[in-house]
């Protein structure tokens, strides 16, 4: 059975970095189990992302995962809402993938054999077990980007949040990163909210939303969603 997505909930908010305002979201509810977010560069996606975990203060308003307010109780949002990076090294501290993972495990699990053992099997499960002692920093982009979901996955997250997660993979990878979030939704239960330029990840998600200059343009079904990502990027590049 999969558990029911805990909902995040946007209401009033404005986020500013002093003068500047950097998004406007007047009310918004995610509900959806897969969501894709897509826009022009500098529109304001990873400040939406940011904000589901806390990562992104609102200057107003209020953001709420499953009620929880992501600033106030900042720390168990961030046991529900897991983000993955667009650049996979900047989340990849230690040696080795094995460690990385382990290290997940450090607020969490006390005993070392447990925090081994599960790191482990989390690695085995998403196919990169083989990968668990290699040195982390001479893995390709694509088994980087697996090893920093691992580090997200293995703590159980409800919620899992990923800011361009292909950018560095060729298509096969690509392809398989992207079966695997399907699977994290449909099998396990898992919400997934991705950010990319990719539409066609984009596309397969239940409900897509456009940001765009600070705002949310349209949102609803991916594909007419992406034909008016696609009108509008003709208009603007044709001057
Ligand atoms: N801490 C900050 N201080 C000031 N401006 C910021 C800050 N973070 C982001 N911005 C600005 O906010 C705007 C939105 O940035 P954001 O990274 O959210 O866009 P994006 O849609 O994710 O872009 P891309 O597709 O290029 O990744 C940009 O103009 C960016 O320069």
């Amino acid at each position: 059975m999969t558990r029911p997505a805990p909902g995040i909930q946007l209401e009033s908010v404005r986020v500013r970095a002093g003068e500047r305002e950097l998004l406007t979201v007047p009310a918004l509810e995610l509900p959806e189990r897969r969501i894709s977010v897509i826009g022009p560069n500098g529109g304001g996606k990873s400040t939406l992302l940011q904000l589901f975990n806390g990562l992104v203060e609102p200057t107003e308003g209020w953001v709420t995962v499953g009620g929880m307010d992501t600033i106030e109780q900042g720390r168990e949002v961030r046991r529900q809402v897991g983000f993955v990076f667009s650049n996979p090294a900047a989340q990849l501290v230690m040696p080795t993938p094995q460690e990385d993972v382990e290290l997940s495990l450090q607020r969490t699990v006390r005993d070392r054999a447990r925090r081994r053992r599960l790191a482990a099997s989390c690695l085995a499960e998403l196919g990169i077990g083989e990968l668990a002692d290699r040195s982390s920093h001479e893995l390709s982009g694509g088994q980087q980007q697996l090893v920093a979901l691992a580090t997200v996955l293995v703590l159980e997250p409800a919620i899992v949040v990923l800011d361009e997660p292909t950018t560095l993979l060729d298509l096969v990878n690509a392809q398989r990163f992207t079966g695997i979030l399907d699977q994290l939704a449909t099998q396990k239960g898992l919400q997934i909210i991705t950010a990319t330029h990719d539409l066609q990840l984009a596309a397969q998600a239940d409900r897509c939303l456009l940001i765009d200059d600070g705002g949310l343009r349209t949102d609803g079904a991916p594909q007419s969603v992406i034909e008016t990502y696609r009108s509008m990027a003709r208009e603007r590049a044709a001057g």
